[in-house]
């Protein structure tokens, strides 16, 4: 969808970056505007929103760093890109969620009761029609609801967090959706490793945690999964048993006849293929590595699916696999292993899910390519 919008310099100033050049031109300026492309990511918290958003936001180059408003905020900035934690939208501090006079037994934060909906969908829309907003902002050290801050618009807007595509206003809004689909026992053996290792939880509050969360969980966020135009799944993997989660079955879902992208596929598209790559070509842990692209329904819709099973050991090599993927959204070859190289550091580089994550990022810049062309 190409969104322009022409009209008198003065009655409109978005964010320059949004802004054809042309716009400072003085007096009776026409303006030529392409409004903001805005995407959607939801996934449960800890499920690796801040990794994809560093692996999206390191594609569009430039430095990405917290918006500058000299206190605590989620808001994450670019030359391209925001990124808005929908944490801020939710309707009570901490406190107010352990109990207040409409919930005296308390409430989780992933309850559709928790979220200031028409706030969120007012800044949603704004922010996509090139305006500035004035928005909350939730402090996850304090625990409260801090005063507003400003946010100018950028050529990309990001909404991050549980409940991206809840709200039929915000998810008719959004330009592209993703959906980080972490199964449950992924999820566990990745906060266990985490809250035990680095804040001395004990595996029974892991599990107390998890449990918690679960009901609003699935009545409230697993839903979107049925909506998003792309999912990245996280299974345990079918090589090897392995409870940890270092070995893991990915997939890629991406819904087909989307109107700004098609998806990624493996050799040859629309075929069954599996792959087991060379070993002398790519070196693997035992049991190696597993490649699958085929066709496949999700939730009575269409779709696309990448899968990899297995990790990889040294990240150069994936030039090998990139070879022999098609339809990935780079602009040149080299340009995934390149990418999946520069952010070595970041969880899941060895395994499908960074990989995933990565060509999902390239699919955003393509579908910002085609809205904004
Ligand atoms: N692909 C992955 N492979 C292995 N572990 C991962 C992966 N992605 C995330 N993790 C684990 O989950 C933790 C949380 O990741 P990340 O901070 O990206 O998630 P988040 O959804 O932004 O979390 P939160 O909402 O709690 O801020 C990481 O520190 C890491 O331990
Ligand atoms: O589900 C979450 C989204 O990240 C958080 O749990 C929610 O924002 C509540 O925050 P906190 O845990 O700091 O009280």
């Amino acid at each position: 969808m190409l969104s322009l919008s022409v009209g008198l310099s003065v009655a409109f100033s978005p964010a320059p970056s949004v802004v054809s050049q042309s716009r400072v031109a003085p007096r009776a300026t026409v303006v030529e505007m392409v409004n903001p492309v805005v995407v959607g990511v939801a996934a449960d918290s800890g499920c690796g929103k801040s990794t994809f958003m560093r692996r999206l936001t390191s594609i569009f180059g430039g430095e990405c760093k917290l918006l500058d408003i000299g206190r605590e905020t989620n808001t994450l900035v670019s030359d391209m890109t925001t990124v808005i934690c929908l944490d801020d939208y939710h309707k009570w501090d901490r406190t107010g969620r352990k109990s207040n006079p409409e919930w005296p037994n308390g409430i989780t934060a992933l309850h559709e009761a928790c979220q200031d909906w028409d706030k969120m969908a007012a800044d949603v829309l704004d922010l996509k029609a090139g305006k500035s907003v004035s928005k909350p902002i939730y402090n996850h050290i304090t625990g409260e609801l801090d005063p507003y801050e400003d946010v100018d618009p950028t050529p990309i807007v990001i909404f991050e967090g549980l409940h991206p595509m809840y709200d039929e206003r915000v998810n008719k809004a959004l330009d592209l959706t993703v959906y980080l689909d972490i199964t449950d026992e992924v999820k566990f053996a990745w906060k266990a490793q985490r809250d035990i290792a680095e804040r001395g939880a004990t595996m029974e509050e892991v599990q107390k945690a998890i449990d918690g969360r679960k009901p609003d969980f699935a009545a409230y966020v697993e839903p979107q999964k049925a909506k998003a135009d792309i999912v990245v799944q996280v299974l345990f993997s079918d090589l090897i048993d392995d409870p940890t989660g270092k070995f893991l079955k990915v997939r890629l879902i991406t819904k087909n006849n989307l109107k700004h992208i098609s998806p990624a596929y493996l050799m040859d598209e629309g075929a069954s293929i599996t792959w087991k790559p060379n070993p002398n070509k790519l070196t693997t842990s035992a049991p190696g590595v597993l490649f699958k692209s085929y066709q496949d329904e999700w939730f009575g819709q269409s779709v696309s699916v990448l899968e990899m099973d297995g990790k990889i050991d040294s990240l150069e090599e994936l030039i090998y696999v990139e070879s022999q993927l098609c339809n990935t959204g780079t602009k040149y070859y080299g340009e995934l292993t390149e990418q999946m190289v520069n952010n070595k550091a970041s969880p899941g580089s060895e395994n499908g899910s960074g990989l995933f994550q990565t060509i999902c990022a390239f699919k955003i810049r393509e579908a910002f390519e085609a809205i904004t062309a």
